[in-house]
């Protein structure tokens, strides 16, 4: 059964402003198109940048989170600070994460430029950024998915299989 983490980072939602939306559409999101065992760990942080690295390092370090999933907080506004709790907390940054999902996510919107998303490594944990808006989540998961198993495979993270029917995950031989 592989761990996966679910941070949302946002002020308002962990203040009960507005209900998480994004956590349990990314949760959602992967049960159609994971087909190995999985299970979720979800958290929701304000955007605090300490509060940010602990849940990080909590899901890679003690729950062993094959991937970690953020939603919110990437953006330019002064408490975004999601890629940096993420640098912060990664030995390797993986930049092409964000180039692909800011291509794919302009031909939804123009402000797609905004989110400065990113990914990195920490130990045998691949941690991906998402945009805040509920509505990114599919448009940036279908674009990156086809590569995170062979990434995970090359950190020693475990095997995560999906339907080919939804994705196909490619693994170069
Ligand atoms: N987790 C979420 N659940 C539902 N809607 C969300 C969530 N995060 C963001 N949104 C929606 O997207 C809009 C833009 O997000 P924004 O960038 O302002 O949020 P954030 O920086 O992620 O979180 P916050 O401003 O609450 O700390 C919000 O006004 C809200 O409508
Ligand atoms: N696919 C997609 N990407 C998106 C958006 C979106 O609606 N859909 N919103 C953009 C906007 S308006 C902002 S400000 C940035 C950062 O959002 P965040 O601070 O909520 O992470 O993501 C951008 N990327």
């Amino acid at each position: 059964m592989t761990p996966i983490g679910i941070v949302t980072v946002s002020d308002r939602a962990s203040q009960g402003d507005y209900r998480d939306e994004g956590g349990p559409a990314i949760a959602a999101w992967l049960s159609r198109v994971l087909v190995s065992p999985w299970r979720p760990e979800s958290r929701l942080v304000p955007d605090d940048q300490p509060r940010v690295e602990a849940a990080l390092r909590a899901l890679a370090d003690d729950d062993g989170c094959a991937l970690i999933v953020t939603t919110g907080g990437t953006g330019p506004a002064p408490r975004d600070v999601t890629p940096e709790a993420t640098a912060a907390v990664c030995e390797k940054m993986l930049p092409g994460f964000g180039e692909l999902m800011r291509r794919e996510s302009l031909n939804a919107v123009p402000t797609a430029i905004l989110s400065r998303q990113t990914a990195g490594i920490r130990g045998r944990s691949l941690i991906v950024n998402l945009p805040g808006k509920p509505a990114a989540i599919d448009v940036c998961l279908r674009a990156i998915m086809p590569a995170i198993p062979y990434c995970i495979d090359l950190i020693g993270g475990g095997r995560l299989e999906t339907d080919p029917a939804m994705c196909v995950a490619f693994r170069p031989r």
